[in-house]
């Protein structure tokens, strides 16, 4: 497990190396490993660019996120190929994207659950998924289907809009019974999107995944929650949010998600609201940056050391600095929020925003895992005298989950190919340290 973020160590890491004081390990036991859990439809992301009469001519909303039938794949495909309009194809899937940067951010394992084909040529889809998935992904519980993954189109227009069309194959076929009950019990996190309630007929994804939540639910790890689409969540508001009040821990969205499930268009606000129902929430803002909001006990807040904020909530940045806490574990709760504008105020130029917030959440989900990971190798670290869910505060977390996103901004795929940079001058002056 790497260090969550960049900046000074003040709280020994990585706790492998010896260190007398802070580490009583016995130098022959072996550290205990942290990972997290993710469920997701197995599909590889086609790129292509293209206009509004090119998804008028195969009726597809612009923006949305949606699915077609055979038909429609194989008229969308043969047009791509035959004009050669396929610019990238990739693994993708918004949870898949979420533990593939994990993995490279933290250097350490996750798991992701979900469908695989079970005789794989070379060169098709499924192959491809598998070449694009980070080897820290661990794909050993993938559930084998006698059938193709799912395809997403992923059609970029003039503007920057995406649109994704998605060609199921089998990739909602997850059963409830593939789901191991002890690899979830032991998760410092499980992770799913709401994608995954939208299936039909024969498909077992949704069953699937409440067997799974149910589980973490019952073990009290936490399940994360990241909302996909806007368009999913306005078509029954008030089932997603009673879903997120018994369910979910953790909220991931971005402000078009928030305004769709809490009827906030103001991120802050948004965000507020959704801290109704979970302990911690993320919601992420295109090129205002990123807001979190979490809980803290009243006897635990730290004061933030940098401006104060105007906004809805008038200050509302005071206790960023901050370590989320369940609500349940505070004896007197308050709120706490941050903002943090993208790293170096975005890039030059922009290639790609698919995945972004992907990105973000699996920096979030670094810090939280590193928490487990910590506390579990150094139990007696004064850190751990407070039951924070997450290592840093609010604050670093959300710089780090910045960082990360710029990361996806300035290259083409949704995956990062790299962890981040080890040293950034740069970043330790302006960024950082303020
Ligand atoms: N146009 C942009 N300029 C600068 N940063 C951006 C821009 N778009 C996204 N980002 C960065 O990526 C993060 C996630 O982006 P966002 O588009 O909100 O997520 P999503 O992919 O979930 O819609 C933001 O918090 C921000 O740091
Ligand atoms: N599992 C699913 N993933 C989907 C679906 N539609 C799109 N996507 C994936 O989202 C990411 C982009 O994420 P974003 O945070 O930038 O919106 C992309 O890689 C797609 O594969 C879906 O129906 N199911």
């Amino acid at each position: 497990m790497k260090f969550p973020g960049r900046r000074r160590h003040k709280h020994y890491f990585p706790v492998e190396a010896k260190d007398p004081l802070t580490n009583q390990l016995n130098a022959t036991e072996r550290l205990h490993s942290s990972y997290i859990t993710g469920i997701d439809q197995i599909v590889v992301d086609i790129e292509a660019k293209v206009d509004q009469a090119f998804l008028d001519e195969f009726k597809l909303q612009r923006g949305m996120s949606q699915v077609i039938d055979s038909d429609v794949t194989n008229a969308l495909y043969e047009r791509l190929k035959l004009h050669e309009m396929v610019d990238y194809e990739y693994a993708g899937g918004t949870v898949g994207n979420t533990m593939h940067n994990y993995s490279v951010l933290a250097d350490d394992r996750s798991v992701l659950l979900g469908v695989m084909s079970e005789n794989i040529n070379i060169g098709s889809y499924a192959y491809r998924f598998l070449c694009n998935t980070s080897s820290r992904v661990d794909l050993d519980y993938l559930q084998p289907v006698d059938g193709p993954i799912g395809r997403c189109f992923t059609l970029i227009d003039e503007t920057g809009e995406r649109t994704f069309a998605i060609s199921a194959g089998l990739m909602n076929h997850l059963r409830p019974e593939s789901i191991d009950k002890s690899l979830i019990e032991n998760s410092s996190a499980l992770v799913i999107s709401a994608y995954l309630m939208r299936t039909q007929g024969a498909e077992t994804m949704t069953e699937a995944t409440i067997q799974a939540v149910k589980y973490a639910n019952d073990a009290g790890v936490p399940v994360v929650l990241t909302l996909g689409t806007k368009f999913l969540i306005e078509q029954d508001p008030t089932w997603w949010a009673n879903f997120v009040e018994k369910h979910v821990d953790i909220l991931a969205m971005n402000e078009e998600e928030g305004l769709a499930i809490t009827g906030f268009e103001d991120p802050l606000l948004a965000a507020d609201k959704a801290l109704d129902w979970v302990d911690l929430v993320i919601c992420t803002a295109g090129e205002k940056g990123l807001f979190m909001a979490g809980y803290v006990d009243e006897q635990l807040k730290r004061e933030t050391e940098y401006t104060l904020l105007p906004g809805a909530i008038p200050d509302f940045n005071r206790y960023e600095f901050s370590r989320a806490m369940r609500k349940a574990d505070c004896d007197d709760p308050i709120r706490a929020y941050s903002h943090t504008a993208p790293f170096m105020g975005g890039p030059d130029s922009i290639k790609n925003t698919n995945g972004a917030g992907d990105c973000a959440l699996a920096a979030v989900l670094h810090d939280l895992s590193a928490n487990v990971y910590h506390k579990i190798n150094v139990s007696n670290s004064a850190k751990h005298q407070q039951k924070a869910i997450t290592y840093s505060s609010l604050s670093q977390i959300s710089k780090y989950a910045n960082r990360a996103s710029f990361e996806v901004l300035v290259q083409h795929s949704p995956r990062l190919s790299r962890g981040l940079p080890e040293r950034e001058d740069c970043l330790e002056l302006v960024y950082w340290d303020k």
